[in-house]
């Protein structure tokens, strides 16, 4: 049977954030002729302008250019994949579609914690490996160094690896032809019945669903009516391409290796699976592919309207943003203090503020956001027919009595935290503060350590990436995946404003920590809180029990009277400013708490 092109090479770019991939990924167009310097763009992988603004991959992209080694043409199609750790599942997807993968590290950090952990994954899916040091035009570059520590850590020869400058393109063409030289070819029968797989799925306002697949086995051309084995649908597909790196139809039939996009008449991303496999519907393969773990959700919070947005408009704004990412969930939730709006679902804090901000943005919406939360495993006790049942909350709020609750359980994670060997202690401190639970050390180089431990994911989420970073003057990393739920000692606290008390604030904390959560909490409080034409008493409560106080005392605050001398375009401005921050308002019984207030939970003040 005839078998995929030995002349294509499937290959992902895999790093830590910031190592350079996007950059590196650029330097490869150039190199390759598939991007000129009329038409370079920094970051050109990078589409979202989200993504260009924050310097970050959010979504993998997928490229074909062509590379011309020891007389022959290659084609080269590559993935660059996100680094940050929220986004890890785009890795996995980008792995399964691949042969190899050239690991980047920066040549003045070394290892770090995502390099790790995407090594980890790019062995688990039996991929060829090439280690690259880039950023080595800057002073401070240690490659040689750097190569020792990948083959002391990472266990690949240290002169496997490949020095480059995405910066300056030095060394690219010496990776471009190491890709053809050490990749392995697809493998894959061209007779066979079609099986490809769906690594990724984009929307497009015009176009509809874009499918990124990589064909496994068999053929494919524009016309065929396919289907998608998981979903059990059918489509006829419009047009078939190639990334290069903008999208470029193709009329030959795309064969075993081959990798492009799609478009076949799909209206919304829910109705695209990814990791689910396309066959030919009149030419079904038997089976499909082994596809992806959906990726779970990790935290929660609700989004309601604010200012001028209504129920309505939010509801349009977060439908349309869905069609564009599937990867967050969101359901309808109203509050007795809040109004309506929606609970939704991320796979981490940056994820959450990445929808949060395009919401406001492409959306054109004011929102006040709760703070977020993990979701919670809840033993209720037994009921009358003696049965102990589990419910998961999301929401601090859905807790039942407890009185019915038997123990409550919380999602705990396995970290490995990079550190320098003089921040050791301090680290240690810190997880130990945050309930973490050692569970080894090793060395990395003289003067760097990876400390794994075992850590609640709520402890994790809010500002433990921060303390880290402090710590360790930014030198500090953590990589961590979530291992199952665990019961712990751990309590409801309400807040309580003006007398009533306001689910929105509510939180599940341990209760060692309870009281003095509560006190900190209750200080942030009153430093977002505006005064009011009256007293306003805080309290934070545990089953009732008032833990702490504060008041916000009376009298209404007049920003202006700061500006003497009648500074009048100063005034206007910061009545300006004033306006705009009470757009991001929710009026409560009588008093009006801010978008910071509900945020305050974030700082943990430990
Ligand atoms: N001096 C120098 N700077 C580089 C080089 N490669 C990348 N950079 C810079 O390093 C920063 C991060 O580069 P990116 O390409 O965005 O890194 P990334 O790994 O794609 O980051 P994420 O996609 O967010 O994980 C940018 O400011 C780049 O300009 C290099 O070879 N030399």
């Amino acid at each position: 049977m005839p078998v995929a092109n030995p002349y294509i090479r499937n290959f992902c770019i895999i790093a830590h954030i910031d190592h350079g991939k996007s950059t590196l990924a650029d330097r490869m167009l150039q190199g390759t002729g598939a991007m000129d310097d009329r038409t370079a763009q920094d970051q050109k992988l990078d589409s979202m302008d989200i993504e260009r603004e924050r310097g970050i991959t959010i979504k993998a992209a997928a490229v074909s250019v062509e590379h011309t080694w020891n007389g022959q043409t290659y084609e080269l199609n590559f993935i660059d994949t996100p680094g940050h750790v929220d986004f890890h599942y785009e890795v996995s997807r980008a792995l399964a579609a691949c042969e190899g993968a050239c690991l980047i590290v920066d040549a003045t950090q070394g290892v770090e914690a995502q390099t790790v952990a995407n090594l980890y994954k790019a062995v688990d899916a039996d991929l060829e490996l090439i280690p690259v040091i880039n950023k080595i035009d800057l002073p401070s570059a240690e490659p040689e160094r750097r190569a020792m520590q990948v083959e002391d850590v990472l266990g690949l020869p240290a002169e496997d690896c490949i020095l480059t400058s995405a910066k300056s393109g030095q060394g690219v063409a010496e990776l471009l032809d190491a890709i053809c030289e050490r990749f392995p070819p697809p493998e894959g029968e061209i007779e066979a019945p079609l099986q490809a797989l769906i690594f990724d799925a984009k929307y497009d306002d015009y176009r509809g669903v874009i499918v990124y697949f990589r064909v496994m086995n068999g053929r494919l051309k524009k016309g065929d009516r396919i289907l998608f084995m998981g979903k059990k649908r059918t489509h006829q597909v419009t047009e078939l391409g190639k990334f290069k790196p903008d999208m470029e139809p193709n009329a030959d039939p795309f064969e075993a290796g081959d990798v492009g996009y799609m478009i076949a008449g799909i209206k919304t991303l829910e109705d695209v699976n990814i990791g689910d496999t396309i066959t030919l519907d009149n030419h079904r393969a038997a089976t499909a592919l082994p596809g992806y773990e959906e990726p779970q959700p990790m935290v929660y919070c609700d989004f309601y309207p604010s200012g001028d947005t209504m129920f309505d408009d939010l509801r349009e704004a977060i439908g349309k943003l869905k069609v564009n990412d599937a990867s967050f969930t969101y359901e309808p939730s109203s509050s007795e203090a809040l109004g309506s709006g929606f609970r939704c679902g991320f796979l981490g804090m940056l994820h959450m503020d990445i929808i949060q901000e395009r919401l406001e943005r492409e959306g054109h919406v004011s929102l006040v956001q709760t703070a977020p939360t993990v979701t919670y495993e809840v033993q209720l006790t037994a009921n009358k027919d003696g049965v102990q049942e589990v419910i998961q909350i999301t929401n601090p709020a859905e807790l039942p009595d407890m009185s019915r609750v038997k123990s409550i359980r919380e999602p705990m994670v396995a970290a490995e935290v990079i550190t320098p060997t003089t921040s050791i202690g301090d680290i240690m401190k810190l997880c130990e503060n945050r309930r973490g639970v050692y569970r080894g050390q090793r060395f990395l180089s003289e003067d760097r350590q990876i400390l794994e431990y075992e850590l609640p994911l709520a402890e994790i989420i809010y500002d433990f990436f921060d303390k880290l970073k402090s710590i360790t003057s930014g030198y500090g990393t953590v990589d961590y995946r979530v291992t199952g739920f665990q019961a712990g000692e751990l309590v409801k606290m309400d807040i309580l404003v003006n007398g009533s008390p306001v689910e929105a604030l509510s939180l599940i904390v341990h209760r060692s920590k309870a009281e003095s959560r509560g006190r900190h909490l209750l200080k942030k409080l009153k430093e977002q809180i505006d005064r009011h034409l009256f007293e306003i008493p805080l309290q934070a409560a545990i089953g009732g029990k008032i833990i702490g106080r504060e008041t916000i005392k009376s009298v209404g605050k007049n920003v202006t009277a700061k500006c003497y001398g009648g500074d009048v375009s100063r005034k206007r401005k910061l009545l300006e400013k004033q306006k705009k921050g009470k757009d991001r308002m929710k009026r409560i019984g009588t008093v009006d708490i801010p978008q910071g207030a509900f945020m305050a939970v974030l700082d943990t003040g430990e």
